[in-house]
């Protein structure tokens, strides 16, 4: 068993820019040609982001986009790079597949931006499961808009809110009381087959409490029912050769739970971040740490608030900072990203952009522009493992 460990941490919608498809990806029907999530923050307000820039941040936005990031700019003393994604989505389960080695062979289905939005089959499926004469919402929205419009009609119906977006998803809000959250996670779990039949890659629960508008508040018991990766992945190889795995977040619900050896959940990404220092200090020779930190998508992103998003990214900085503190001789640590979300564009979707690779641990290298998957050949490569069906090691 090698020494060496190696940590992957996915900073969720952390783009820097520059996707050569970004022509063929909309919000609000305007294409994400020049969406930049940490160029246009770091030109809204200069970010301290001391740890990560070190590494090389601040070139890699300009390797990605040209865009100069200010703040940023330290000279690189890790390994740094930029990535493009080649799957035909810029969702959550295509990002992380194809970091993982595992890039998206199919059509994602999306549903329409009509009302309704879901198909006749759909929606008696979802009125027979959750016992209901109808479903509200069935229509694209904004997870915190649609709890305030139809809110107080779900605890007088009982009906679910049931709603998508320009992602391949479904999304079931109800209320933890009135509805119940096992009840919840019970009719997005019996759902999902139908869905991923379908290709459609994830049914999220969203559960959210308070009895008038104004007061709807989500919980974080939100739970991801996605369709299993198409082939292998890094976690899948590590766990048939022996080794230990460690899930962070999302990361087993994003991969089905399938190669993940232990789940580490949390409340919060500061209960992630305790759980990322700590196996920092604890996991295993020769393990992998595969972590993904959600807020800045789903609390700045979606939600397109610049400061928000930049204070959030100042956060984590510190937590790379305490990662890197406690790597040991050999290990490796990539920060990278799984799609964009640009707080300053239109819409409230995701954006198209490439994703920085950051490395720390062996020492200063520039890797230039490579694909998502060649980050999980690397892992795989400095774990002295089999690769992937897709990617190079850039090590
Ligand atoms: O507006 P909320 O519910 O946060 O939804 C967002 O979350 C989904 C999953 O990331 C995306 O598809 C986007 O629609
Ligand atoms: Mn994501
Ligand atoms: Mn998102």
């Amino acid at each position: 068993m090698p020494d060496k460990r190696a940590f992957l941490i996915v900073m969720d919608s952390v783009g820097i820019g520059g996707a050569p498809d970004a022509d063929r990806f909309f919000n609000d029907g305007k294409p994400d040609t020049g969406a930049n999530t940490l160029g246009h923050i770091a030109q809204a307000q200069p970010l301290r982001m001391p740890n990560l820039a070190r590494l090389g941040l601040g070139a890699a936005i300009r390797l990605a986009s040209g865009l100069e990031a200010p703040g940023l700019g330290a000279a690189p003393q890790g390994l740094w790079g930029a990535a493009t994604e080649m799957s035909k989505g810029k969702d959550t389960p295509s990002g992380h597949w194809e970091i993982a080695g595992a890039p998206v062979p199919w059509e994602w289905h999306y549903f329409p931006k009509t009302i309704p939005a879901f198909p006749p089959e759909v929606t008696a499926r979802l009125c027979e499961l959750a016992g209901t004469e109808g479903i509200l919402a069935n229509c694209h929205a904004s997870g915190t808009q649609v709890i305030e419009d139809f809110g107080e009609a779900h605890i007088r119906t009982g009906w679910p809110i049931c709603y998508t977006s320009v992602d391949s998803v479904l999304q079931i809000a109800a209320h933890e009381k009135h509805f119940g959250l096992d009840r919840l996670l019970a009719l997005c779990q019996s759902i999902a087959p139908m869905l991923h039949d379908m290709r459609l890659g994830r049914v999220i629960a969203r559960p959210f409490i308070g009895e008038r508008p104004g007061e709807f508040k989500r919980t974080p018991n939100r739970r991801d029912f996605a369709i299993a990766p198409p082939s292998d992945t890094i976690l899948d190889i590590a766990e048939k050769s022996g080794r230990l795995t460690h899930a962070i977040g999302k990361i087993g619900d994003i991969f089905s739970h399938r190669g993940i050896t232990h789940l580490h959940k949390g409340k919060s990404d500061a209960d992630l971040s305790d759980h990322l220092v700590r196996l920092g200090h604890e996991a295993e020779s020769g393990s992998l740490t595969f972590a993904n930190f959600v807020e800045f998508d789903m609390n700045f992103g979606h939600r397109r608030d610049i400061p928000g998003y930049a204070a959030q990214l100042e956060w984590f900085d510190r937590v790379a900072g305490r990662l890197i503190d406690c790597l040991r001789p050999g290990d490796l640590a990539i920060f990278t990203a799984d799609h964009g979300n640009d707080p300053s564009w239109s819409g409230t979707d995701h954006t198209r952009e490439r994703v920085p690779v950051l490395g720390a641990g062996l020492g200063q290298k520039a890797i230039g522009q490579v694909g998502f998957s060649d980050i999980g050949a690397s892992v795989m490569a400095h774990l002295d493992l089999p690769a992937p069906q897709h990617g190079r090691s850039f090590l």
